[in-house]
């Protein structure tokens, strides 16, 4: 199959009066892991609903690959939404479940999912709805990967996960990503651990778009700048500020926007030390109340 793309224009989501997503317009494309990022409530799975066609916007368009993805069986087989199930009715044991659903998926591996099963350590003979939070969601993480969907989703499904069980999950969706690459799409709001994995993010807040980069270039757009508290001062001057902590004379600021050789150069004149800022010690200042990105 030719890569993904995927074309939003204006798209809305209204429930009853509530704006849900407002005018989001983007496009991604071709085989890439990509971090879809949002404080609680920002919209992330309402978007992720719209891409699988769970649900249908109010206004403006989604494509895949230029055909509207809403009841488009033939953009539905190439997507695979995973999230987290409460599984309150599952009564099948695990090993059905997981037989039922890989009938539907062309691309399945049982290998690999018989590898899954055994690095997450999953009963495969206990009832889906007796399974622990962690393992029903290894159950549908296992599901996800094994199926190979060129468009695969993860909203969240890894959050009932223990932190080696996420571990693995993690080193999972990178080793099968490179040798079978699609797109990937992982939505979260537990950065620290996951911003290695992603090739470009995509941030959202309050329903809207705040800003869609490369990772690598989003990285380079923050900076912390630490020295006499004067000097950060004249040189942060203009720039866009998301964090300011002094200790006696010296401070320390956080700021976001593109910044030139010069005023670099400018820095290191001044003794001033310019310092990385993490993914997500910007997703959360870019993301608070009243910040608004470039
Ligand atoms: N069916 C619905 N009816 C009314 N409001 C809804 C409905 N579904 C979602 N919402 C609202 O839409 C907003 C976005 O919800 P959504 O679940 O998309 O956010 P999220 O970014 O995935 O959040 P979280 O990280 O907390 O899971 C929330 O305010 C939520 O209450």
């Amino acid at each position: 199959m030719t890569e993904p793309y995927i074309k939003a224009n204006q798209l809305s989501l209204t429930i009853g009066s509530k704006p849900i997503l407002k005018e989001l317009s983007f496009e991604l494309s071709g085989n890439k892991i990509i971090g879809l990022l949002g404080r609680n409530s920002a919209g992330k799975t309402s978007l992720l609903s719209l891409l699988a066609s769970y649900r249908q916007s109010s206004t403006g368009t989604l494509e895949l690959n230029n055909k509207n993805i809403f009841d488009n069986a033939i953009a539905m087989e190439q997507i695979s939404f995973i999230k987290e199930e409460s599984f309150e009715y599952e009564y099948d044991k695990a090993e059905k479940w997981l037989k039922d659903r890989k009938d539907f998926r062309p691309n399945f591996d049982e290998n690999y999912a018989n590898h899954l099963i055994k690095r997450f350590k999953i009963p495969m003979n206990q009832k889906v709805y007796n399974l622990s939070r962690g393992m029903k969601s290894a159950l549908t993480v296992t599901l996800g990967l094994a199926s190979r969907c060129p468009i695969t989703i993860f909203d969240e499904a890894y959050l009932g996960m223990d932190a080696p069980a996420r571990e693995i999950f993690y080193e999972e969706v990178l080793k099968d990503y490179m040798e079978h690459p699609r797109m990937i799409i992982l939505s979260t709001h537990l950065i620290s651990e996951m911003d290695a994995l992603f090739e470009e993010v995509l941030i959202i807040k309050e329903g809207a778009l705040l800003l869609h980069k490369k990772t690598e270039e989003l990285l380079t757009e923050g900076l912390s700048i630490t020295g006499p508290s004067e000097q950060v001062d004249a040189w942060t001057n203009g720039q866009m500020i998301l964090k300011e902590q002094t200790l006696g004379h010296t401070k320390s600021t956080m700021v976001y926007g593109p910044i030139t050789a010069e005023k670099r150069k400018a820095a290191s004149e001044a003794g001033l030390e310019l310092g990385p800022v993490s993914l997500q010690d910007l997703f959360i200042h870019l993301t608070e109340e009243g910040a608004d990105s470039q």
